[in-house]
């Protein structure tokens, strides 16, 4: 929490302000931070100076696993995260590639589980890497990208946490997840969860131990209409300990994560937190 509170001071002591075409807002905007979770500790890094509604954002990582492209899958699952870039961005619903109400096009897990290759045919980037990491080999190229220029025609958003690379050390796994844009008031409380989920996730069902998972950001932004609540309300308020997340442990495959899994599966302990804050969102 402490690494999250001094990025939004941060952001508000040397940020600069930089205009932003699609949305038509100005964000103040630093660039490279480092965050860092400890897995192997169970120090959930969930935001405690206002409610997170982490499930959404465990939803929204197990949709990217099983590769969909559908804001509608998305909700089934309890994400309403997608919504609005499916729906409600204008150069999107001009797009002729858009297929329809609800289509999020070729991103992010798309990318993940079928990249299109050149020659014909995909690539199933996931499934690799739990097949040598359930072996126990790192092949020093454990990396699941959703960063595919050659098709950011073809979706609504390009990805913003688009890498995740993982490393086995003797019984532990690590992983470095890199992130090119974030909106650090609503995007980045939902990010954290999701790169502290996927190294715990991914280590229980190779059947590894957790280690750390190191969080990389490039541009960290806050919209200059988010600005008064992060300033005058949720940086006034004083942190609470880290909760801890528990994952069923009959969780053991890839194939689990794509059948039976739901929000049901996740559990948080210890959470203590202050009053939620509605953030506005820019499409
Ligand atoms: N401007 C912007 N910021 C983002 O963080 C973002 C995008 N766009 N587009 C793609 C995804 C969608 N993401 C989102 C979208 C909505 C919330 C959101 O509204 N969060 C609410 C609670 C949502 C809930 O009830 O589940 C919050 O208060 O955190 C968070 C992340 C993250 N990404
Ligand atoms: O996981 C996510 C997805 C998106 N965001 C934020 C970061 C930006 O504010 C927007 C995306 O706009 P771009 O112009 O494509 O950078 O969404 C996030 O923080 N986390």
């Amino acid at each position: 929490m402490k690494q999250y509170l001094a990025l939004c001071e941060r952001i508000i002591n040397e940020g600069v302000w930089v205009e932003n075409e699609r949305t038509g807002k100005r964000c103040l905007t630093v660039i490279n931070a480092d965050l860092e979770y400890d897995v192997a500790a169970n120090q959930f890094p969930l935001i405690t100076t206002r409610k997170s509604f982490w499930k959404g954002a465990i939803a929204e990582l197990l949709g990217y696993l099983r590769g969909y492209d559908n804001a509608a899958d998305f909700r089934k699952l309890g994400a309403k995260t997608w919504d609005a870039n499916a729906n409600e961005n204008n150069a999107w619903l001009n797009n002729p590639h858009r297929k329809g109400h609800d289509d999020m096009g070729r991103v992010y897990g798309v990318q993940g589980r079928a990249w299109a290759k050149p020659d014909g045919g995909t690539v199933d980037q996931l499934r690799k890497i739990i097949d040598n990491l359930s072996r126990g080999v790192d092949d020093r190229g454990e990396i699941l990208s959703f960063y595919n220029p050659g098709e950011f025609h073809m979706g609504c958003l390009r990805p913003c946490m688009h890498t995740h690379n993982f490393s086995l050390l003797g019984d532990t796994l690590y992983l470095n997840s890199f992130q090119r844009s974030c909106d650090v008031p609503l995007g980045l409380n939902f990010n954290q969860v999701q790169v502290f989920a996927l190294l715990a996730i991914v280590a229980q069902i190779t059947g590894h131990k957790p280690g750390k998972a190191y969080h990389k950001i490039v541009n960290a932004h806050i919209y200059e209409d988010q600005l008064p609540l992060m300033q005058e309300v949720q940086l006034k308020r004083e942190p609470f300990p880290s909760p801890q997340l528990h994952i069923n442990p009959d969780i053991k495959s890839l194939e689990d994560l794509e059948t039976w899994v739901t929000m049901d599966d996740f559990e948080v302990t210890g959470y203590q937190h202050h009053e939620a804050i509605q953030y506005p969102f820019s499409v």
